[in-house]
C-alpha cells in the first residue's frame, strides 16, 4: 500500500502540474453550468461521491438543486458533466453508437477484474466480440434454461428449509450471500453446462469465496491513497496503463485475484468439456460456441469470467432487494403469492411454470420492475466523448448566468457521469410518488413518453437498453430495425435481459411459495456505493454485503 500512494504522490504532482499549465490554454465549456462546490482541487467531489453512506442519493440531491444537468468536479480540476435528463441519456447510451466510450480508468478496473473480454472491449473489437458471442446467444434456448432456474431455486429452498429447522420455526439468513450462490450456479449450468454447486459447497470453494465481497473488498469505502491512485489512471494513455496490473493496493490485489481464479475455474470447465465440444458439432452453448471460434486463449477464458461475473452479480443482487422490498411491504408480499397460487390453478404445468405463465403475473412482474427501478446495480455510469457533440435536454437548466438552455455543447474527451439512481427518481418520469415504493405505477396502459429509455417498461435501472453496449437491449429496436443489423446489436442485449428477467421470476416464484420474509428487528440496509449498488447493514458496511431477512416456512405462518 505505501508504494501505491509513493506511486500515487508523484504521479499526482506531475498531473497538477501539468494541468495547472495546460488549463489555460484549454477551453472550458462548462464553465457556466451550475453544480456543487468544489471541496477538493485535487479530488474535487469525488471522495463525497466514494463515501457517501447511500449511493446515488448525493446524485439527486444535486440533480433536484441544480437541474438534471450539471457540473460536478472530477479530480485535478476536471469538470464532469452529470446527466440524469432522459433526453441526454437516451443521446449518450442510445444515439450514438461507439461514440460515447467507456472512460479509461473504469475500462482499467473492468481489464483487471473480468479480463479482455465484452466488457471491457472497445469500438471495432466489441463489434468482434458481440459477432463471436451472438450465436451463442440463442433467445430459442432461454426456455430450457427454466429448468435450470427451478431446479436451484427448489435446492436452495430446501437448504433453507434445513437451516430454519436447526433454528426452531424460523431463522435470520443473510439472503444476499446465498441467492449470490444461487445465481452462480445457474450461469455455471446454463452457460457452460458446467456445475459450481455453490448453493451445495455453502459457499466453501475458491470460486465462491473469490465471487464472495469483491466490491465490497476491492470498491467500498476507498482510502484516499486509492482514490488518488485510480483518479490517476484516467490520465495515464491506455497502452501503458496494463502495467498498473503488476502495481500493490487493496483493488489492484483483489481484482487480480478474482481474475486468475475466474480464469482458473474457466479452464477447468473447457477441460471437462473438451471430449463432448470435439465428438457433438451441434453444441451450442455459449462455451462450446467460444471454444470453436477462436477466440486467443486469453480472450476466451475472460470471456468466460465476465459472463460468470456479469450474468450473476447483478441478479443475485437484484433479487436480494426484491425479497427485502416484499419484506418491507407484507401486502404485496401477500398478493404476489397469491397471484402464484391463482397462475399455477390454471397453468396447463403448475409443477413446471413455463415463461408464458410468469408473463402472465402481472402484479409480480410490476414488483420487479419497481425493486429494478428503485435498486438500480449500477446506480451511476461513467462515459467520455469521443468527439464534440451537443447534448440535448428535456427538461432545460439554468446556467449562472440565469440564461435558460436546452443543449449543452461538450468537447470530445469530456468526461460524462451518468446518474441513473437520479434518474430513476425524477418525478417528470416516475411521478410524484417517485421515490417511493409503488408498483401500481407498472400496471395498466405504460403512459406515452417521449423517449423509451428501457425495454422492460421504461426502465432505466438496468441501463444502456438498445445502446450498443446495453445489457438489456431494446426490443422495440430488435424487432423492428433491418434484421441482419439487429443481430449483431441486439440479441445479446436481449438474450442477457429475457435471461436475467427468467432468472428473477422463477426464482422469486420458487421462494416466496415456500417462505414469507420479514425484516429483522433493529437492522436497517442501506445500497453501499462499492461499483454496483450492494446492500450492507447501516453501520456495519466494512463487515461486507449482508442483507439479513427473517424466514419463516408458509406452511408455518400465515395461510394463502
Ligand atoms: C437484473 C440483472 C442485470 C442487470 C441489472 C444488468 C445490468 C447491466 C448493465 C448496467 C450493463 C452495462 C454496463 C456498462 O455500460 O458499463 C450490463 C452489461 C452487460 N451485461 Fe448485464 N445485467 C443483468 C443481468 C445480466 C445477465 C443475466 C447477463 C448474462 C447472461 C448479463 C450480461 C451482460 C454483458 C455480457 C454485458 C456487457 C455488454 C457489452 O458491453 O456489450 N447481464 N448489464
Amino acid at each position: 500500500m505505501g508504494s501505491t500512494i509513493n506511486l500515487a504522490s508523484v504521479g499526482g504532482l506531475l498531473i497538477v502540474l501539468y494541468l495547472a499549465v495546460s488549463k489555460w490554454f484549454s477551453p472550458r465549456p462548462l464553465t457556466n453550468i451550475r453544480g456543487p462546490p468544489r471541496p477538493s482541487s485535487i479530488f474535487g467531489n469525488v471522495v463525497e461521491l466514494q463515501h457517501q453512506p447511500d449511493a446515488g442519493e448525493l446524485e439527486f440531491e444535486w440533480i433536484s438543486q441544480y437541474g438534471e444537468a450539471c457540473k460536478i468536479a472530477g479530480p485535478f480540476g476536471q469538470d464532469l458533466l452529470m446527466l440524469a435528463d432522459p433526453k441526454a441519456l437516451h443521446r449518450v447510451f442510445q444515439a450514438s453508437g461507439y461514440r460515447y466510450p467507456k472512460t479509461h480508468d473504469a475500462n482499467q478496473a473492468i481489464r483487471l477484474m473480468m479480463g479482455r473480454g465484452i466488457f471491457w472491449a472497445g469500438g471495432n473489437d466489441h463489434k468482434r466480440h458481440k459477432k463471436v458471442m451472438n450465436p451463442a446467444f440463442d433467445i430459442s434456448r432461454l426456455r430450457s434454461f427454466l429448468a435450470v432456474f427451478q431446479r436451484s431455486a427448489a435446492r436452495l429452498a430446501e437448504k433453507w428449509t434445513k437451516e430454519i429447522n436447526a433454528n426452531s420455526n424460523d431463522a435470520v439468513i443473510d439472503v444476499t450471500t446465498w441467492i449470490s450462490r444461487l445465481m452462480l450456479d445457474n450461469i455455471g449450468e446454463a452457460a457452460f453446462e458446467h456445475q459450481f454447486n455453490a448453493v451445495d459447497a455453502g459457499g466453501v470453494g475458491e470460486l465462491s469465496e473469490a465471487f464472495n465481497n469483491l466490491f465490497t473488498d476491492s470498491l467500498l469505502f476507498p482510502d484516499k491513497g486509492t482514490i488518488l491512485f485510480t483518479c490517476l489512471l484516467r490520465f495515464i494513455p491506455p497502452d501503458i496503463l496494463h502495467f498498473v496490473e503488476y502495481l500493490p493496493g487493496r483493488q489492484v490485489h483483489r481484482f487480480r485475484q478474482f481474475l486468475s481464479v475466474s480464469k482458473q475455474a474457466a479452464r477447468d470447465g473447457i477441460k471437462k468439456r473438451a471430449k463432448a465440444l470435439s465428438c457433438d458439432d451441434q453444441n451450442k452453448d455459449i462455451l462450446s460456441i467460444l471454444v470453436k471460434r477462436r477466440l486467443d486463449e486469453d480472450e476466451l477464458l475472460s470471456q468466460m469470467a465476465t459472463i460468470m461475473l456479469a450474468g450473476h452479480e447483478s441478479t443475485a443482487m437484484s433479487l436480494s432487494w426484491l425479497l427485502y422490498d416484499l419484506a418491507r411491504n407484507p401486502e404485496d408480499q401477500k398478493r404476489v403469492r397469491q397471484e402464484v397460487s391463482r397462475v399455477k390453478a390454471q397453468s396447463a404445468n403448475p409443477d413446471c411454470l413455463s415463461d408464458m405463465d410468469f408473463d402472465g403475473m402481472t402484479y409480480t412482474n410490476a414488483v420487479i420492475r419497481e425493486t429494478l427501478r428503485l435498486h438500480p446495480i449500477a446506480f451511476m455510469l461513467p462515459r467520455v466523448a469521443a468527439t464534440d457533440d451537443v447534448i440535448p435536454l428535456a427538461t432545460p437548466i439554468t446556467t449562472k448566468t440565469g440564461e435558460r438552455i436546452s443543449k449543452i455543447p461538450i468537447k470530445k474527451g469530456q468526461n460524462l457521469y451518468l446518474a441513473v439512481y437520479a434518474y430513476n427518481r425524477l418525478t417528470q418520469v416516475w411521478g410524484d410518488d417517485a421515490d417511493k415504493w409503488n408498483p401500481g405505477r407498472f400496471l395498466g396502459n405504460p403512459k406515452d413518453k417521449e423517449y423509451t429509455m428501457g425495454m422492460f417498461a421504461d426502465l432505466y435501472a438496468a441501463s444502456v437498453p438498445g445502446g450498443v453496449r446495453g445489457c438489456l437491449g431494446n426490443v422495440i429496436s430488435y424487432l423492428s430495425i433491418a434484421r441482419k443489423r439487429a443481430d449483431l446489436i441486439c440479441r445479446l442485449s436481449f438474450f442477457s435481459w429475457r435471461f436475467a428477467i427468467l432468472e428473477l421470476q422463477a426464482t422469486l416464484v420458487g421462494l416466496i411459495e415456500r417462505f414469507e420474509f420479514s425484516p429483522p428487528p433493529g437492522i436497517e440496509i442501506q445500497g453501499a456505493p462499492a461499483g454496483n449498488l450492494i446492500p450492507v447493514i447501516r453501520g456495519r458496511a466494512l463487515e461486507g454485503r449482508q442483507l439479513p431477512l427473517v424466514i419463516t416456512p408458509l406452511e408455518k405462518s400465515t395461510p394463502i
